[in-house]
């Protein structure tokens, strides 16, 4: 039986681009008496099952706890059968891009203590509640400099560290945008028109935080204002470091 799913609270970071491509990706299967689904659960929010039944529209779902359901077929959602134990670092490596595949996908990487996780250029951060040192040291923030967006593990550096080497900005209501350069790839202008060094034409850039309350938003805040001030240079003036004014802002 798979663990009861839980929402997790955690902040999505973003960086819009203008030129951005919409993710879509097809989650259409034929329900049939044998497929693995996710059903909704008031418990468990989620909760994994394969159909024993169909009659009409209404489908018989034999739950990994034991328990039988009865379920509309368009309220079921497939299971990605072959999803790594592990979990994928980009969603959209899902065979399937829903909420229940979604929230199993952070689930399975927040137990290895993987708090961050790509959609795309998105990146999702899971709270964890706990001091993490070791992902915001100095090493850290050495290793996500300058390294291609994707190269690494999902990581608050990585988008800090794109958005200060990339310009562009376009912010709209879309849910989820992705870059359109391929994964590992440098990203630069002969790929990407329109797409300069932020530093080298000296244009602002804009990084989208959000999520509830409590998810994290201010300590992933700091963490980009950190790495930004590490980027940006370490000139004292006035005996203060760029990363001791910033902080202090
Ligand atoms: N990356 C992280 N590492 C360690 N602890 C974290 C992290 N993100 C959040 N937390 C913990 O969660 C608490 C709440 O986070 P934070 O204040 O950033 O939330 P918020 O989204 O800004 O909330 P609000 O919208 O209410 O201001 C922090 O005080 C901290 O204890």
């Amino acid at each position: 039986m798979s663990p009861p799913l839980v929402y997790p609270f955690g902040v999505i970071v973003r960086i819009y681009f203008r030129d951005g491509v919409y993710l879509s990706k097809a989650t259409a299967v034929n329900i049939v008496v044998g497929t693995h689904v996710w059903v909704e659960d008031t418990t468990e929010a989620w909760i994994d099952g394969q159909v024993t039944q169909i009659k009409g529209q209404e489908a018989e779902i034999k739950t990994t706890d034991g328990k039988t359901v009865v379920a509309n077929i368009s309220k079921l959602y497939p299971m990605d059968l072959e999803a790594p134990a592990g979990g994928v670092d980009d969603m959209t490596k899902l065979s399937y891009l829903h909420e229940p595949g979604v929230l199993q996908n952070l689930r399975i990487r927040y137990e290895l203590n993987e708090i961050y996780t790509y959609t795309g250029n998105i990146l999702i951060a899971i709270n964890p509640f706990q001091k993490l040192p070791h992902l915001y040291d100095a090493h850290m923030m050495q290793q996500y400099k300058g390294a291609p967006f994707g190269e690494l593990s999902p990581h608050v550096f990585a988008i800090a560290d794109t958005s200060y080497r990339l310009l562009p900005i376009y912010v709209t209501a879309s849910n989820i945008i992705l870059f359109p350069w391929t994964r590992g790839c440098s990203p630069c202008g002969c790929m990407f028109n329109g797409v300069r060094a932020m530093m080298h034409e000296g244009k602002s850039n804009s990084i989208l935080v959000s999520g509830e309350s409590g998810a994290g938003k201010t300590e992933t805040t700091k963490m980009l204002m950190r790495f930004l001030a590490y980027r940006g240079g370490r000139k004292a003036t006035e005996g203060r470091t760029v990363e001791q004014q910033v902080l202090e802002v």
